[in-house]
């Protein structure tokens, strides 16, 4: 099978070279010149813990692709994910599957608008990764990946378990999902009650979290993402949802979220729009307002242009 994976940072990276080690045939696509340039040179170094590894994956510019490919594997920052989608027009095929693990809400959206509803599958992962730098990829923590097609029906199904497989043969624990839209749901609630937070106040989960404001602040978050979520088709309880968010968050306390990573330690945009800045959206077009997530979402942006500026 031939495997393109758009996007090839922390999570692409990995995702890349398992399935490339377990027997695939894997090009990595990205736009960053260093990285592609260290991976082109020495080779994509791949840190697990102490052991260290490094492979010779091909890695591509968008404008070099043009052979069409069986799967693609989105990896772009949600901001990312129209251009790239844009740029490898030519490797998506009428049968090209194209899935998506990215975090935050309505991803579909715009995959729908470069492939068939047919040809697309979701889901969410818990696999955590990052980036030494340019051409090194550590992992960080091993979990699950949820995937189910977007569309019902036998074929839609029999491809996304075929896809299940093929994630378990490359050594990654993944699952078929009776309902990957509540994940989804369910992680955002997560990502969109921590991460901004904690660029905002610039502290890991657990400093936030061992505050006596936390637990308020996070139910007001999540009471609004639930009610949107609600709107949309998918039922998640408020009360469940604001434990899940405070025993995942307890659970890698240390860690510093990716909107923190992103905005503070590498001063780069953030995903904000595709988790607080989405349920703030939606909100707006099934009129009613979300205070606390639009807040929150012009907060970022503000904090964005300030540290863009500097
Ligand atoms: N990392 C993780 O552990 C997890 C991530 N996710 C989700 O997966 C998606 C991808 O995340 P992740 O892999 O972390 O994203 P990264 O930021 O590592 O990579 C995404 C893209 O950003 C660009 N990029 C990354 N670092 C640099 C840099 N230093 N300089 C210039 N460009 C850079 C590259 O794109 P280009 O140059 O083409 O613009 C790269 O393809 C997101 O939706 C995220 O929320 C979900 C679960 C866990
Ligand atoms: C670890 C967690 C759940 C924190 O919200 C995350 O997904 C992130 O850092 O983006």
């Amino acid at each position: 099978m031939k495997i393109a994976i758009a996007g090839s940072g922390a999570l692409g990276s990995r995702f890349g070279y398992m399935l490339y080690e377990a027997g695939n045939d894997v090009i990595l696509i990205d736009k960053w010149k260093e990285h592609i340039d260290s991976i082109r040179e020495n080779g994509l170094i791949v840190q697990d813990g102490n052991n260290r590894k490094i492979v010779n994956i091909p890695i591509f510019y968008p404008h070099e692709v043009a052979e069409e490919v069986d799967l693609v594997f989105v990896f772009t920052k949600s901001m990312g994910l129209q251009d790239m989608l844009e740029d490898i027009k030519p490797i998506l095929g009428e049968n090209t599957s194209v899935i998506s693990l990215l975090n935050g809400i309505g991803h579909e959206d715009i995959l729908k608008e470069y492939l068939p509803v047919k040809n697309i599958f979701m889901g969410v992962t818990i696999y955590t990764s990052g980036l030494k730098g340019s051409g090194h990829v550590i992992f960080e923590g091993s979990g699950t990946i949820e995937i189910q097609n977007f569309t019902p029906g036998d074929r839609e199904e029999k491809k996304a378990l075929q896809l299940v497989g093929m994630l378990n043969q490359a050594g990654f624990k993944a699952y078929y999902s009776e309902d990957v839209k509540y994940s989804i749901w369910r992680k955002a609630c997560v990502n969109g009650a921590m991460n901004a937070i904690c660029a905002l106040l610039d502290c890991n989960l657990a400093e936030f979290v061992s505050t006596n404001q936390a637990e308020m602040i996070i139910r007001h978050i999540a009471k609004e993402f639930v009610k949107v979520a609600k709107e949309k088709g998918t039922i998640l309880d408020e009360d469940d949802i604001v434990e899940y968010i405070l025993q995942s968050s307890r659970k890698v306390g240390s860690h510093y979220p990716s909107m923190h990573q992103d905005l503070i330690q590498n001063h780069r945009l953030t995903e904000v729009d595709f988790l607080n800045g989405a349920v703030a959206r939606m909100s707006k077009e099934l009129s009613f307002e979300t205070p606390y997530n639009t807040l929150i979402t012009q907060l970022i942006h503000a904090k964005e242009q300030i540290i863009m500026d500097e």
